[in-house]
């Protein structure tokens, strides 16, 4: 079964890198793409380029090899729906296959109003991995999908292409992009936030300055 994780990743950190893990370890995934946004239809758009956050990322997960960059949304380029992303994994591995959709429960709060949900659902099995701070959906129709789709065991998900949810139990790392861009921006350390190899690239390429703080 494999996995699929879309994110910002502006940078990536180890709040994604422990909970992916986590994930990956649970659901005995053969392994899970990280994708990296083009154009976010949801939030602000990424400071660092496109090729500044694929490269951090490829240096995040190199010596990880049940994790893969995955580099489709970029190449799309336009807003990243992930509908189109999961559509393009179909024509690749037919309709049989389960396929996990990976989300923090921050990003899941406000699923409902993501571009064709239920196409969404009819492609892949949701699952949610807590995050600290992130409070649970509370849109009714959001609630409703996890009372009918919800599994409590991961081997559920083993049974079906799509269409469950799994509420992941994974480590709480209290960490976001956001406070690493600021730390950056302020002359301060992020170390331990993120792998080292991220952080140099982050330095090195100037990905976060004051000149972009506006929108860090
Ligand atoms: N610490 C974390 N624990 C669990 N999930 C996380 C964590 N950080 C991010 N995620 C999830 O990873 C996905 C991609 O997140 P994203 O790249 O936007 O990181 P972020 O830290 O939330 O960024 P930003 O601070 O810029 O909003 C989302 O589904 C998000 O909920
Ligand atoms: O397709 C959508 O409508 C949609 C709406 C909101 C978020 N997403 C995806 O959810 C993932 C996490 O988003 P973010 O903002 O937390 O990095 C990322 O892959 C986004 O493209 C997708």
């Amino acid at each position: 079964m494999i996995g699929l994780f879309g994110g910002t990743f502006d940078p990536v950190h180890s709040g994604h890198l422990r909970a992916a893990l986590d994930v990956v370890q649970q659901l005995r995934l053969t392994e899970l793409r990280l994708l990296p946004l083009a154009a976010a239809v949801h939030r602000r758009q990424p400071i660092a380029s496109a090729s500044q956050r694929m490269a951090m990322l490829e240096a995040a997960i190199r010596d990880e090899p049940c994790l893969i960059a995955d580099d489709r949304e970029l190449k799309r380029g336009g807003p990243s729906y992930t509908v189109d992303t999961l559509e393009s994994f179909r024509d690749e591995l037919g309709a049989e296959p389960p396929i996990c959709l990976l989300v923090g429960a921050d990003a899941f709060a406000a699923f409902g109003d993501w571009h064709r949900p239920l196409d969404i659902l009819a492609l892949a099995h949701l699952v949610v991995m807590q995050r600290p701070g992130a409070v649970t959906a509370r849109d009714p129709w959001t609630r409703d999908q996890v009372s009918q789709r919800r599994v409590r065991e991961p081997d559920g998900l083993r049974s079906e292409p799509s269409g469950r949810i799994y509420f992941a139990t994974v480590t709480q790392l209290d960490i976001s992009a956001t406070r690493i861009r600021r730390l950056i921006i302020n002359g301060e350390s992020p170390r331990y936030l993120l792998p080292d190899s991220v952080l140099q690239l982050a330095l090195q390429g100037g990905c976060y300055t004051q000149s972009n703080a506006d929108g860090a």
